[in-house]
């Protein structure tokens, strides 16, 4: 699309906020997994909301003008279901996209952050320039659950500088409580469990 705006975010038609029956529709489309990945760990599985054209645009017609709201400058994926839903909102939006990526996997010079999560342990990294001092991010996952994961890609994003603007999850596990490992302020998730 041709624009003469010099912020990229105007050059893209607002997306319409989904509307209460069509959260309730996408809350319908996730499925449970039992025991998985270990026993006792009841999996929401997001891919009957990928592999469906209608609910995947409303997803990221969620991320897409929450994201538009907090005048986001860049948005931040997290490794891996954050990028199916980082990405096309970056690309909706016309922003830019970083990948925060489990460890080993980016080329280039790292920032690392070692976190717990609901059933494991692991070492997330961000490019040390993937981020500008000051610049406006949201962060983009498809799930929180306890918040060892978002906490420490948030941990990463300020270690560069960067401003969390939000921190952005189509699914909430509340009985897990994981807002309280984050900037409560600044969390939004799209669907309670
Ligand atoms: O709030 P927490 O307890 O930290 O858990 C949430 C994280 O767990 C899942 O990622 P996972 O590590 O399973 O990676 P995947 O996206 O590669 O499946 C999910 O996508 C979040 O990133
Ligand atoms: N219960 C769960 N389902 C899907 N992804 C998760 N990540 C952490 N806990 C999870």
């Amino acid at each position: 699309m041709f624009c003469l705006s010099s912020s990229p975010i105007l050059c893209h038609k607002p997306s319409p906020m989904p509307s209460d029956s069509d959260l309730q529709i996408l809350r319908s489309a996730i499925r449970d997994v039992v025991d998985f990945p270990k026993p006792g760990i009841v999996f929401k599985d997001i891919t009957p909301v990928l592999a469906d054209a209608k609910l995947f645009r409303l997803a990221i017609d969620c991320f897409a003008e929450a994201t538009r709201a907090a005048g986001a400058e860049k948005v931040v994926g997290i490794d891996a279901r954050g990028f199916l839903f980082g990405a096309a909102v970056a690309y909706q939006l016309g922003l830019g996209f970083v990948p925060i990526r489990k460890k080993g996997k980016l080329p280039y010079k790292t920032q690392s952050a070692a976190y717990t999560l609901e059933y494991g342990e692991a070492v997330v990294e961000m490019h040390v320039d993937a981020v500008q001092p000051g610049e406006k991010v949201v962060l983009i996952d498809d799930l929180l659950a306890t918040g060892g994961t978002a906490a420490a890609a948030i941990k990463l994003i300020e270690l560069m500088g960067a401003k969390l603007v939000e921190a952005q999850f189509l699914i909430e596990l509340d009985f897990l409580q994981g807002r309280v490992n984050l900037p409560a302020d600044r969390v939004r998730a799209f669907l309670h469990f």
